[in-house]
């Protein structure tokens, strides 16, 4: 099949490269011409594991190319997949500014009948619009289909490779058989719905994730004064099928560039029909203030945080990507600064991405974990990389001015810390102080 992708971020590029490992024939567009430079001279923009191999492969093998010319690359396909960025507006509505505009450039630019393949993250009825923006600026037949994306950055690959289903929202029968007949080779697991209800599905399954991060961090919350241990609580959980294990790993609040834009935007979606989503607002309050926990326990131990130096493992919003939009990292190091702390930071891949974001004279990005650690005040872990995980709370210990560890990741054993004189405080799990766990608090009732 012939595809053209709008778009080149985490969704655009990903998806483009995985279908032409398919064996389709591919053009990715990006208005961004530094991008398309580097992905044509075969390097990638984004760090995603296994992507650069399968860009090789697939250039090589003439199945996919790069451009950033939009009306000459819409040409070449019948499936136009549209996959640019539906960023927050101040309010927390969905920005339809790239959306609307990457479908009016194709609208003037088409010279045939093409299928429309909405990914991007779209509120309920914004198919509609393009659909209409199609009639309006074009005399060639489009048929539009809202196609949602499930992949989560990290594993995109191997997600887009293996999908626990596809959603195919469209009124037209051409569109179904095509997009049936391109994730075929992906999955049986397709279900094919109208164009609002696929909208909708992306949305719901972001907020459903995101509620079940809220849920088990505030049960970690309350473990932490009734003396429980938050990890056994949600392995006890998740046995039960109804429930599941996953997405119950409590820590600092989820981040990145999707849930708390699509939970904002789904608020805001409710809200246009006059529906207040109270559950949804509470779990964004609840996620919004879970990160502060990490200063919270910091004063606990340190009491004035002014003038201690404190170092940070991690700076993206979760391990394997360099993205760090709304990384929980930021508001953090934010809040050390303001209260008068000085911060030295280290992540293995997402530093130059995060400096951009700050760029403070208290803020010393370190080349390595132990650079970060050494003669620290405190160590916060702030994410769950594997290169952390293989250092030893000795060690941590020993790099330390101050033997204090905040771990927002619980990503550290009893075990590991009981032959330290570490002070531990990690997250719904008990505090560890010299190698031994706190009294479990006295319940008065
Ligand atoms: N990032 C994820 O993990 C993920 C997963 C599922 C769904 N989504 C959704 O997919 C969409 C894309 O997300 P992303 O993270 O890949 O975005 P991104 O910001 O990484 O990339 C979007 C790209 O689109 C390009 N672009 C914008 N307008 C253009 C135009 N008119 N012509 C050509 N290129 C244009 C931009 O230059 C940018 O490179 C969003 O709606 C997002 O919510 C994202
Ligand atoms: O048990 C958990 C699981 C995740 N997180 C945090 O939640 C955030 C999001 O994690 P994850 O879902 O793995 O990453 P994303 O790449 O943001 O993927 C989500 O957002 C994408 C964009 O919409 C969707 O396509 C994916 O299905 C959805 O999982 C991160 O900050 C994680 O640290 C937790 O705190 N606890």
């Amino acid at each position: 099949m012939k595809l053209t992708v709008i778009g080149t971020g985490y969704v655009g590029l990903v998806s483009g490269v995985c279908f032409s490992d398919l064996g389709n024939e591919v053009v990715c567009v990006d208005k961004l011409s530094e991008k398309i430079e580097l992905l044509q001279q075969g390097e990638v923009p984004i760090y995603e594991p296994g992507l650069k191999e399968l860009i090789q492969k697939n250039t090589e093998a003439g199945r996919l190319s790069f451009t950033t010319d939009l009306s000459e690359a819409v040409q070449h396909a019948d499936i136009i997949i549209l996959a640019v960025g539906t960023p927050s507006l101040a309010n927390g509505e969905a920005d339809l500014t790239y959306i609307l505009g990457a479908a009016q450039e194709i609208a003037l630019s088409i010279k045939g009948p093409k299928i429309i393949m909405t990914k991007s993250t779209v509120p309920v009825g914004t198919n509609e619009k393009i659909e209409n923006q199609f009639k309006q600026l074009s005399v060639h037949p489009v048929a539009v289909a809202s196609v949602p994306e499930f992949l989560r950055e990290g594993s995109a690959v191997r997600d887009t490779m293996n999908p626990d289903r596809i959603v195919v929202g469209t009124e037209s029968e051409a569109a179904r058989q095509r997009i049936e007949e391109l994730h075929r080779p992906l999955t049986d697991q397709i279900l094919f719905t109208d164009v609002r209800s696929a909208e909708m599905i992306k949305y719901a399954s972001n907020a459903f994730l995101a509620t079940k991060i809220s849920f088990i961090n505030e049960i970690a919350n309350i473990c932490e004064k009734v003396g429980a241990d938050v990890t056994m609580v949600a392995e006890g959980m998740g046995y039960d099928k109804r429930i599941g294990s996953s997405f119950l790993k409590a820590g600092i609040g989820y981040g990145g560039s999707c849930f708390p834009k699509d939970t904002q935007a789904l608020i805001q979606i409710a809200g246009h029909v006059d529906y207040e989503f109270k559950l949804l607002k509470s779990v964004v309050e609840v996620n919004r203030d879970q990160r502060y926990n990490v200063i919270r326990k910091l004063e606990t131990i340190l009491d004035d945080l002014s003038g201690k130096s404190i170092a940070v493992w991690g700076l993206a919003f979760k391990p394997e990507t360099d993205d760090v939009r709304d990384s929980p990292a930021f508001e953090i190091i934010a809040s050390l600064l303001h209260c008068g702390a000085s911060v030295k930071a280290y992540d293995p891949i997402a530093t130059p991405n995060f400096r951009k974001l700050l760029d403070h004279s208290k803020v010393e990005y370190c080349s390595s974990a132990q650079e970060a650690a050494q003669n620290a005040d405190a160590l916060c872990v702030l994410t769950e990389w594997s290169e952390f995980r293989a250092v030893s709370p000795a060690m941590i210990q020993a790099w330390l001015r101050r033997p204090n560890l905040i771990d927002g990741r619980n990503m550290y054993s009893e075990e590991e810390l009981a032959n330290t004189e570490l002070i531990y405080y990690s997250v719904g799990r008990p505090n560890m102080n010299n190698g031994v766990k706190e009294q479990t608090p006295q319940l008065s009732f």
